[in-house]
């Protein structure tokens, strides 16, 4: 079984806001909403690929003291075992611009669940809404 290092996080605004980003079409599961990041690099420390993806993705400037573990997902898809640790981020250099075409938005942790995303996501939602209501 191929385990899958992926890295994510949860952009949290002034407003308690939670930034969730729509999956491009073309990528596997396409049209769901996710968590920014991505797949970690070979020998790459996953802060360093978070903020990297974050760049990439978003064009925003993330600290690594400003990365907070929150929780993880641990879901098995068909072809990988993913294995996804969730950072919560409350500050950042620079404004969200989606640089990959895809749709994002800001919304609360409890209404994180009428967005459809990725099976592995689910038990990700409830520590967001004990954290932020
Ligand atoms: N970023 C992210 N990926 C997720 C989430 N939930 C989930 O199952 N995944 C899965 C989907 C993909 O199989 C994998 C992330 O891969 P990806 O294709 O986004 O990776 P990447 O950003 O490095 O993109 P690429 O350069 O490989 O195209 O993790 C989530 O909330 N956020
Ligand atoms: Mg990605």
């Amino acid at each position: 079984m191929n385990i899958l290092l992926v890295v994510a996080v949860a952009l949290i605004d002034v407003d308690d806001r939670i930034l969730i980003a729509q999956r491009p079409q073309g990528k596997q599961l396409a049209g769901l909403w996710e968590f920014p990041g991505g797949k970690v690099d070979a020998g790459e420390r996953p802060e360093a690929a978070l903020i990297r993806e974050l760049h990439e993705e978003l064009d925003i400037a993330v600290k690594e003291d400003c990365l907070a573990p929150l929780t993880f997902a641990s879901h098995g898809y068909e072809a990988f075992h993913l294995l996804m640790p969730l950072y919560v981020c409350r500050r950042w250099e620079g404004l969200v611009r989606p640089r990959e075409g895809q749709a994002v938005k800001w919304v609360r942790a409890t209404d994180l669940r009428n967005y459809p995303m990725p099976p592995a996501d689910a038990p990700l939602i409830p520590p967001l809404i004990d954290l932020l209501g």
